[in-house]
């Protein structure tokens, strides 16, 4: 069954046109089809609504204030277990994790640092939809 995944590329890597090339490439190889793009600045009412199952941990300040920092590339990614495939093709949350054990991936070749990885991906179907109206108003 198909279903749909929010895709994110981060504030520090969203203007880089080789990574933009590189990562659609990417999704489309593995057979995904990206619904719809939005390249924007979220605002800090988005960014807590879309990271409220973290306030209170201690990176939380630093990820609404990097999210925040400038425009983000949002896709609504849609196929056959579109959620896992994406987050295969991110790579794992830690950056040492990523680069070490997973080093084909998106966060292991572009991200920065645990807060900075460089992307994002719905862990389920719910998050998805959640999160999926969140960045595109309920699109
Ligand atoms: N230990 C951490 N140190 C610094 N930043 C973190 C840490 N854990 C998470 N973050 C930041 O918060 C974001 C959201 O955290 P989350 O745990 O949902 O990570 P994820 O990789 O998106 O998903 P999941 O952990 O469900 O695989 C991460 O992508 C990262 O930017």
């Amino acid at each position: 069954m198909k279903n749909r995944t929010l895709g994110l590329i981060k504030p520090q890597l969203a203007g880089n046109k080789t990574i933009i090339d590189n990562v659609e490439a990417e999704i489309r190889r593995h057979g995904l089809e990206i619904i719809a793009t939005k390249h924007f600045k979220p605002s800090k009412s988005q960014l807590e609504r879309f990271y409220a199952d973290h306030k209170g941990k201690f990176f939380y300040d630093r990820l609404i204030l990097t999210m925040g920092s400038g425009d983000v590339r949002a896709y609504i990614l849609e196929g056959e277990n579109v959620i896992t495939k994406w987050r295969e093709l991110i790579g794992p949350t830690k950056l040492y994790l990523a680069k070490y054990s997973h080093p084909d991936t998106f966060r292991s070749k572009f991200g920065l640092s645990d807060t900075r990885n460089g992307f994002h991906g719905s862990g389920n179907e719910n998050e998805a939809i959640n999160e999926i109206n969140v960045m595109f108003d309920k699109y």
